[in-house]
């Protein structure tokens, strides 16, 4: 099982992930794109990093506007997985 980070080890990590913010037990951040087709083409590759990594975010979109949860459903809160993934996605 994936450890739960503390919140000590949550504000080290956030720094490395601009624009994500903490809510919670996860972490949000909200893409805007030109049009529905350019946001699509971002799910379509976060979905195949997701895959890869077997970690899921949580979202949802609205023509232009993806909305990301990175949460850890085995770890009861926030892990070094989301984390990788918010990197992983901006990379
Ligand atoms: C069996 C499978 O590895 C797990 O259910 C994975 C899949 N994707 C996941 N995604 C997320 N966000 N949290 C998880 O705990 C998780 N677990």
């Amino acid at each position: 099982m994936i450890a739960r980070l503390n919140d000590a080890e949550i504000t080290a990590a956030l720094p490395d992930v601009p624009g994500w913010t903490r809510n919670g037990d996860g972490i949000e951040r909200q893409y805007r794109f030109a049009d529905f087709v350019t946001a699509f083409a971002f799910m379509s590759r976060v979905a195949l990093l997701a895959e890869k990594a077997d970690h899921h975010p949580e979202w949802s979109n609205v023509y232009n506007k993806v909305d990301v949860r990175l949460t850890t459903h085995d770890a009861g809160g926030l892990s070094a997985r989301d984390f990788a993934l918010a990197k992983a996605i901006d990379g």
